[in-house]
Protein backbone atom coordinates (compact mmCIF):
# COMPACT_ATOMS: atom_id res chain seq x y z
CA UNK A 1 0.00 0.00 0.00
CA UNK A 2 1.23 3.24 -1.10
CA UNK A 3 0.64 5.78 2.33
CA UNK A 4 -0.38 8.90 0.26
CA UNK A 5 -2.93 7.03 -1.83
CA UNK A 6 -6.40 8.77 -0.53
CA UNK A 7 -8.67 6.98 1.24
CA UNK A 8 -11.72 5.65 0.04
CA UNK A 9 -13.43 5.71 2.80
CA UNK A 10 -12.98 7.86 5.62
CA UNK A 11 -14.72 8.51 9.04
CA UNK A 12 -14.29 12.14 11.22
CA UNK A 13 -15.21 12.40 14.33
CA UNK A 14 -17.66 10.68 13.96
CA UNK A 15 -20.90 10.06 16.70
CA UNK A 16 -24.17 8.97 16.97
CA UNK A 17 -26.65 9.12 20.64
CA UNK A 18 -29.91 7.34 20.86
CA UNK A 19 -31.80 9.97 23.57
CA UNK A 20 -28.87 11.29 26.23
CA UNK A 21 -26.97 7.69 25.45
CA UNK A 22 -23.84 8.25 23.12
CA UNK A 23 -22.82 5.22 21.42
CA UNK A 24 -20.47 6.23 18.99
CA UNK A 25 -17.94 8.63 20.66
CA UNK A 26 -15.75 10.78 17.89
CA UNK A 27 -14.55 7.92 15.69
CA UNK A 28 -12.66 8.94 13.09
CA UNK A 29 -10.55 5.97 10.43
CA UNK A 30 -9.39 6.20 6.91
CA UNK A 31 -9.68 3.12 4.60
CA UNK A 32 -6.85 3.03 1.24
CA UNK A 33 -8.84 1.54 -1.48
CA UNK A 34 -8.38 -2.02 -1.43
CA UNK A 35 -7.60 -2.54 2.01
CA UNK A 36 -9.74 -5.35 4.14
CA UNK A 37 -10.46 -4.02 7.08
CA UNK A 38 -12.01 -6.06 10.06
CA UNK A 39 -13.95 -4.20 13.33
CA UNK A 40 -14.04 -5.95 16.57
CA UNK A 41 -14.81 -4.73 19.68
CA UNK A 42 -17.23 -6.42 22.87
CA UNK A 43 -20.69 -7.04 22.45
CA UNK A 44 -22.61 -3.55 22.43
CA UNK A 45 -19.62 -1.62 21.47
CA UNK A 46 -21.21 0.09 18.49
CA UNK A 47 -20.18 -1.70 15.35
CA UNK A 48 -23.75 -2.42 13.59
CA UNK A 49 -24.18 1.25 14.62
CA UNK A 50 -21.07 2.19 13.19
CA UNK A 51 -22.11 0.09 9.85
CA UNK A 52 -25.47 1.49 10.11
CA UNK A 53 -23.95 5.10 9.97
CA UNK A 54 -21.64 4.13 7.31
CA UNK A 55 -24.40 2.66 4.89
CA UNK A 56 -26.91 5.38 5.56
CA UNK A 57 -29.53 3.65 8.06
CA UNK A 58 -28.74 6.08 10.45
CA UNK A 59 -28.30 9.78 10.27
CA UNK A 60 -24.90 10.71 12.14
CA UNK A 61 -25.04 12.96 15.29
CA UNK A 62 -21.73 15.14 14.23
CA UNK A 63 -18.87 14.28 12.87
CA UNK A 64 -18.29 13.33 8.66
CA UNK A 65 -18.29 9.90 6.47
CA UNK A 66 -16.84 10.67 2.95
CA UNK A 67 -16.88 7.99 0.50
CA UNK A 68 -14.44 8.95 -2.30
CA UNK A 69 -14.11 12.12 -1.08
CA UNK A 70 -17.53 13.25 -1.03
CA UNK A 71 -19.92 13.38 1.98
CA UNK A 72 -22.30 11.02 2.11
CA UNK A 73 -23.50 11.31 5.47
CA UNK A 74 -27.38 12.37 5.26
CA UNK A 75 -28.17 10.32 1.68
CA UNK A 76 -30.48 7.45 1.34
CA UNK A 77 -29.15 3.95 1.63
CA UNK A 78 -29.87 3.86 -1.75
CA UNK A 79 -27.80 6.86 -2.96
CA UNK A 80 -24.83 5.61 -0.92
CA UNK A 81 -25.26 2.14 -2.77
CA UNK A 82 -25.64 3.56 -5.92
CA UNK A 83 -22.49 5.82 -5.08
CA UNK A 84 -20.52 2.17 -5.29
CA UNK A 85 -21.03 1.36 -1.58
CA UNK A 86 -23.17 -2.01 -0.95
CA UNK A 87 -23.46 -3.77 2.77
CA UNK A 88 -24.84 -7.32 3.96
CA UNK A 89 -27.00 -7.40 6.51
CA UNK A 90 -26.74 -10.04 9.93
CA UNK A 91 -30.16 -11.03 9.26
CA UNK A 92 -31.56 -12.87 5.90
CA UNK A 93 -32.11 -10.59 3.10
CA UNK A 94 -33.24 -13.51 0.86
CA UNK A 95 -36.61 -13.76 -1.38
CA UNK A 96 -36.88 -17.38 -0.20
CA UNK A 97 -38.88 -18.05 -2.72
CA UNK A 98 -37.03 -17.06 -5.66
CA UNK A 99 -34.45 -19.24 -7.00
CA UNK A 100 -30.33 -17.80 -7.06
CA UNK A 101 -30.40 -16.70 -10.09
CA UNK A 102 -33.81 -14.42 -9.57
CA UNK A 103 -32.45 -12.88 -6.20
CA UNK A 104 -28.87 -11.79 -8.18
CA UNK A 105 -30.91 -10.73 -11.15
CA UNK A 106 -33.40 -8.49 -8.41
CA UNK A 107 -30.03 -7.31 -6.85
CA UNK A 108 -28.83 -5.94 -10.15
CA UNK A 109 -31.68 -4.46 -11.33
CA UNK A 110 -32.15 -2.72 -8.10
CA UNK A 111 -28.76 -1.39 -7.36
CA UNK A 112 -28.36 0.22 -11.24
CA UNK A 113 -31.62 1.79 -10.27
CA UNK A 114 -34.28 -0.20 -11.92
CA UNK A 115 -36.03 -1.38 -8.64
CA UNK A 116 -38.57 -4.15 -9.59
CA UNK A 117 -39.41 -2.88 -13.01
CA UNK A 118 -38.95 -5.63 -15.22
CA UNK A 119 -40.64 -4.38 -18.05
CA UNK A 120 -37.58 -1.89 -18.73
CA UNK A 121 -35.80 -1.97 -22.34
CA UNK A 122 -34.76 -5.83 -22.93
CA UNK A 123 -31.39 -4.62 -23.69
CA UNK A 124 -30.62 -3.62 -19.59
CA UNK A 125 -32.57 -7.45 -18.84
CA UNK A 126 -30.00 -8.75 -21.08
CA UNK A 127 -27.40 -6.62 -19.41
CA UNK A 128 -28.88 -7.78 -15.92
CA UNK A 129 -28.70 -11.24 -16.40
CA UNK A 130 -25.10 -11.10 -17.95
CA UNK A 131 -24.13 -10.00 -14.49
CA UNK A 132 -26.03 -12.20 -12.35
CA UNK A 133 -24.54 -15.43 -14.18
CA UNK A 134 -21.24 -13.70 -13.49
CA UNK A 135 -21.75 -13.07 -9.90
CA UNK A 136 -23.67 -16.49 -9.78
CA UNK A 137 -20.80 -18.34 -11.16
CA UNK A 138 -18.22 -16.26 -9.15
CA UNK A 139 -19.79 -17.69 -6.20
CA UNK A 140 -19.94 -20.91 -7.17
CA UNK A 141 -23.71 -21.49 -7.55
CA UNK A 142 -24.23 -21.52 -10.81
CA UNK A 143 -25.44 -25.38 -10.31
CA UNK A 144 -28.33 -24.00 -8.01
CA UNK A 145 -29.01 -21.41 -10.79
CA UNK A 146 -32.70 -22.56 -10.40
CA UNK A 147 -32.90 -23.53 -6.62
CA UNK A 148 -35.36 -21.61 -4.42
CA UNK A 149 -32.87 -19.95 -1.81
CA UNK A 150 -35.33 -21.24 1.05
CA UNK A 151 -33.82 -24.87 -0.42
CA UNK A 152 -30.07 -23.38 -0.13
CA UNK A 153 -27.83 -24.80 2.75
CA UNK A 154 -27.34 -22.22 5.21
CA UNK A 155 -23.58 -21.68 4.36
CA UNK A 156 -25.15 -21.27 0.18
CA UNK A 157 -27.29 -18.65 1.45
CA UNK A 158 -25.03 -16.64 2.90
CA UNK A 159 -22.90 -17.20 -0.36
CA UNK A 160 -26.07 -15.63 -2.40
CA UNK A 161 -26.26 -13.09 0.18
CA UNK A 162 -22.90 -12.01 -0.84
CA UNK A 163 -23.55 -12.08 -4.36
CA UNK A 164 -26.53 -9.77 -3.48
CA UNK A 165 -24.29 -7.25 -1.99
CA UNK A 166 -21.89 -7.14 -5.24
CA UNK A 167 -24.23 -7.87 -7.58
CA UNK A 168 -24.30 -4.01 -8.24
CA UNK A 169 -20.31 -3.47 -8.43
CA UNK A 170 -20.34 -1.37 -5.72
CA UNK A 171 -16.10 -1.17 -4.95
CA UNK A 172 -16.68 -0.61 -1.26
CA UNK A 173 -18.31 -3.87 0.34
CA UNK A 174 -19.46 -3.33 4.35
CA UNK A 175 -20.16 -7.41 5.29
CA UNK A 176 -21.88 -8.06 8.80
CA UNK A 177 -20.75 -11.18 10.49
CA UNK A 178 -20.25 -12.99 7.31
CA UNK A 179 -19.39 -16.50 8.71
CA UNK A 180 -21.83 -16.24 11.92
CA UNK A 181 -23.11 -19.84 12.41
CA UNK A 182 -21.16 -21.43 10.36
CA UNK A 183 -19.03 -24.59 11.44
CA UNK A 184 -15.50 -24.97 11.08
CA UNK A 185 -14.81 -26.38 7.50
CA UNK A 186 -18.21 -24.00 6.27
CA UNK A 187 -16.33 -20.94 7.82
CA UNK A 188 -12.50 -22.04 6.20
CA UNK A 189 -14.52 -22.20 2.85
CA UNK A 190 -16.33 -19.17 3.02
CA UNK A 191 -13.04 -17.14 4.02
CA UNK A 192 -11.53 -18.34 1.16
CA UNK A 193 -14.86 -17.30 -0.81
CA UNK A 194 -15.07 -13.52 0.46
CA UNK A 195 -11.30 -13.63 -0.49
CA UNK A 196 -12.24 -14.41 -3.67
CA UNK A 197 -14.89 -12.22 -4.60
CA UNK A 198 -12.96 -9.26 -3.09
CA UNK A 199 -10.18 -8.92 -4.72
CA UNK A 200 -9.76 -5.28 -6.15
CA UNK A 201 -12.36 -3.63 -3.64
CA UNK A 202 -12.27 -2.35 -0.52
CA UNK A 203 -14.00 -4.62 2.57
CA UNK A 204 -15.25 -3.50 5.77
CA UNK A 205 -16.02 -6.22 8.08
CA UNK A 206 -17.97 -6.72 11.28
CA UNK A 207 -16.61 -10.01 12.35
CA UNK A 208 -16.62 -12.35 15.79
CA UNK A 209 -14.07 -15.01 14.78
CA UNK A 210 -11.01 -14.12 15.52
CA UNK A 211 -9.73 -16.36 13.24
CA UNK A 212 -11.57 -15.47 10.31
CA UNK A 213 -10.88 -11.76 11.16
CA UNK A 214 -6.42 -12.88 11.96
CA UNK A 215 -6.89 -14.56 8.33
CA UNK A 216 -8.11 -12.06 6.22
CA UNK A 217 -8.08 -8.58 7.32
CA UNK A 218 -4.86 -6.64 6.24
CA UNK A 219 -6.12 -4.21 8.91
CA UNK A 220 -8.01 -4.13 12.47
CA UNK A 221 -10.32 -1.56 14.06
CA UNK A 222 -10.64 -1.65 17.39
CA UNK A 223 -13.93 -0.28 19.10
CA UNK A 224 -14.49 0.34 22.56
CA UNK A 225 -17.21 2.25 23.94
CA UNK A 226 -17.74 3.86 20.68
CA UNK A 227 -14.25 4.99 20.15
CA UNK A 228 -11.88 3.27 18.01
CA UNK A 229 -8.99 2.81 20.27
CA UNK A 230 -6.66 1.01 17.47
CA UNK A 231 -6.19 0.86 13.75
CA UNK A 232 -3.46 -0.97 12.75
CA UNK A 233 -2.09 -4.43 11.16
CA UNK A 234 -2.97 -7.43 12.87
CA UNK A 235 0.46 -8.08 14.17
CA UNK A 236 0.03 -4.70 15.89
CA UNK A 237 -2.83 -4.67 17.09
CA UNK A 238 -2.62 -8.12 18.94
CA UNK A 239 0.83 -6.55 20.82
CA UNK A 240 -1.14 -3.89 21.68
CA UNK A 241 -1.41 -3.88 25.18
CA UNK A 242 -4.44 -1.09 25.12
CA UNK A 243 -6.33 -3.45 22.91
CA UNK A 244 -5.15 -6.53 25.18
CA UNK A 245 -6.64 -4.91 28.48
CA UNK A 246 -9.74 -3.11 26.69
CA UNK A 247 -10.46 -6.24 24.77
CA UNK A 248 -10.00 -9.84 25.59
CA UNK A 249 -6.38 -10.61 25.17
CA UNK A 250 -6.96 -14.11 25.20
CA UNK A 251 -8.22 -14.10 22.01
CA UNK A 252 -6.60 -11.99 20.36
CA UNK A 253 -3.24 -14.18 21.93
CA UNK A 254 -4.72 -17.17 19.95
CA UNK A 255 -6.78 -15.99 17.39
CA UNK A 256 -8.28 -19.32 16.31
CA UNK A 257 -11.97 -19.94 14.51
CA UNK A 258 -14.25 -19.69 17.16
CA UNK A 259 -17.12 -21.34 15.31
CA UNK A 260 -18.43 -25.35 16.32
CA UNK A 261 -18.76 -28.11 14.25
CA UNK A 262 -22.58 -27.90 14.87
CA UNK A 263 -23.73 -25.32 12.15
CA UNK A 264 -27.02 -24.66 11.43
CA UNK A 265 -26.64 -26.69 8.21
N1 LIG B 1 -31.84 2.06 17.32
C1 LIG B 1 -31.31 2.08 18.55
N2 LIG B 1 -31.91 2.74 19.56
C2 LIG B 1 -31.37 2.78 20.80
N3 LIG B 1 -30.22 2.17 21.15
C3 LIG B 1 -29.58 1.47 20.20
C4 LIG B 1 -30.10 1.39 18.85
N4 LIG B 1 -29.23 0.63 18.10
C5 LIG B 1 -28.25 0.26 18.95
N5 LIG B 1 -28.46 0.76 20.18
C6 LIG B 1 -27.59 0.59 21.36
O1 LIG B 1 -26.28 0.94 20.96
C7 LIG B 1 -25.33 0.11 21.62
C8 LIG B 1 -24.40 -0.49 20.60
O2 LIG B 1 -25.12 -1.45 19.84
P1 LIG B 1 -24.50 -2.14 18.55
O3 LIG B 1 -25.51 -3.14 18.09
O4 LIG B 1 -24.06 -1.12 17.59
O5 LIG B 1 -23.24 -2.88 19.18
P2 LIG B 1 -22.33 -4.02 18.55
O6 LIG B 1 -20.92 -3.66 18.84
O7 LIG B 1 -22.70 -4.25 17.13
O8 LIG B 1 -22.77 -5.27 19.44
P3 LIG B 1 -22.76 -6.84 19.09
O9 LIG B 1 -21.32 -7.24 18.97
O10 LIG B 1 -23.41 -7.44 20.30
O11 LIG B 1 -23.56 -7.04 17.82
C9 LIG B 1 -26.12 -0.92 22.42
O12 LIG B 1 -26.15 -0.49 23.75
C10 LIG B 1 -27.49 -0.86 21.80
O13 LIG B 1 -28.49 -1.17 22.73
Amino acid sequence: MIPDIPPVLQLAGLRKSFGKTEIIRGASLAVRPGERVAIIGPNGAGKSTLFNLISGRFAPSGGEILLNGRRIHGLQPYEINRRGLARSFQVSNLFNRLSVFENLRCAVLWQQGHRYAFWKRLSRLRDANERAEQVMAMLHLHRKRDALAMNLTYAEQRALEIGITLAGGADVVLLDEPTAGMSKSETRRFVELIREVTVGKTLLMVEHDMGVVFGLADKIAVLVYGEIIAFDTPEAVRADRRVQEAYLGSMLADPQPQATEAGPC
